[in-house]
C-alpha cells in the first residue's frame, strides 16, 4: 500500500521567520499520510530541527558529493543538514538551468547515494500538449530521468505540466488520470509490479484546497507536489486534510 505524501516545495520564497509555517503545520501532520516541506537550501538545517514529523528537502542537488562546483549543494550536504528527500528534475530548474534528463538522472543517482530519497518532476509545455506529444514527453522524460536503481522507498515521480504551475489552471481530472495511469504502466514495464507498484507518483500545478479532494480522488494520484499553497499553514493543512480523507 503506497503511503499518500503531501509535498511543498517553497521555491525561492521563505525566511527564518517563515518556519513558524512548519511549526504550525505539524498538528495536521498525523499517522495517516507523510509530509514534506522543500525550504530554500540555506533553511534546510533549522527547519529540520524543528518539523517534527514533517519531513525536510531540498529543491535540488548537485550530481557530484564535493568539489568545485560554485553556488551548488550536494546531495550528502543537504542529508547532513536533516534532509530526507530532495527534488530533482523539477521544471524550473530544466528551464532556469538547461537541466536535462541526463543530468536529472545522475542528481537523482546522487541523491540516492547520498540516503535521501529523489522527487523527481518531468512535465509537458502547452505546446507539447497542444501539440498531442503529452504522453511521448512524459515517457521521454521518466526513462531519462529516472536511474536504473529506482526502488519504492528511494524514489517519487511528480508529474508537473509546465503550463500548470503557478498559473491557476489545472488539467482535467481524465488528463491527470491519462498520465498517472501511463507513467504507472511505463515504470512497471521497466521496473516490474513490484517496484512501479510501490513507487508514489505525485501531481503538482497550482493545487489548492479548492481543487485538492477531487485531484487526490483520481487514478494513480499518491499525493501532491505544491508550490505556491505551501507557503502558509492555512493553505497547506487543507490540503494535508484532504489527502488524509482521500
Ligand atoms: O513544485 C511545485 C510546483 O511547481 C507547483 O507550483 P504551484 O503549486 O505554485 O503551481
Amino acid at each position: 500500500m503506497r503511503r499518500k505524501l503531501a509535498a511543498g516545495n517553497w521555491k525561492m520564497n521563505g525566511s527564518v521567520a517563515a518556519l513558524a509555517q512548519i511549526e504550525a503545520m505539524k498538528p495536521a501532520a498525523t499517522d495517516a499520510i507523510d509530509v514534506l516541506i522543500c525550504p530554500p537550501a540555506l533553511l534546510v538545517a533549522q527547519a529540520a530541527t524543528i518539523s517534527g514529523d514533517i519531513a525536510v528537502g531540498g529543491q535540488d542537488c548537485h550530481a557530484n558529493a564535493s568539489g568545485a562546483h560554485t553556488g551548488d549543494t550536494s546531495a550528502v550536504m543537504l542529508k547532513e543538514a536533516g534532509a530526507s528527500h530532495v527534488i530533482t528534475g523539477h521544471s524550473e530548474r530544466r528551464t532556469d538551468h538547461a537541466e536535462s534528463d541526463e543530468n536529472v538522472a545522475a542528481k537523482s543517482q546522487a541523491a540516492w547515494d547520498a540516503g535521501l530519497i529523489a522527487v523527481i518532476c518531468i512535465g509537458e509545455t502547452l505546446d507539447e500538449r497542444e501539440g498531442g506529444e503529452t504522453l511521448n514527453v512524459i515517457g521521454t522524460q521518466l526513462a531519462g530521468s529516472v536511474p536504473d536503481g529506482a526502488t519504492a522507498e528511494n524514489t517519487v515521480v511528480a508529474y508537473e505540466p509546465v503550463w500548470a504551475i503557478g498559473t491557476g489552471k489545472v488539467p482535467t481530472l481524465d488528463q491527470i488520470g491519462e498520465v498517472h495511469d501511463f507513467m504507472r504502466a511505463e515504470l512497471e514495464k521497466r521496473f516490474g509490479k513490484d517496484i512501479a507498484g510501490g513507487v508514489r507518483l505525485l501531481y503538482g500545478g497550482s493545487v489548492k484546497a479548492s481543487n485538492a479532494t477531487e485531484i487526490f480522488a483520481t487514478s494513480n494520484v499518491d499525493g501532491a507536489l505544491v508550490g505556491g499553497a505551501s507557503l502558509k499553514a492555512d493553505d497547506f493543512v487543507p490540503i494535508m486534510t484532504a489527502l488524509a480523507a482521500s
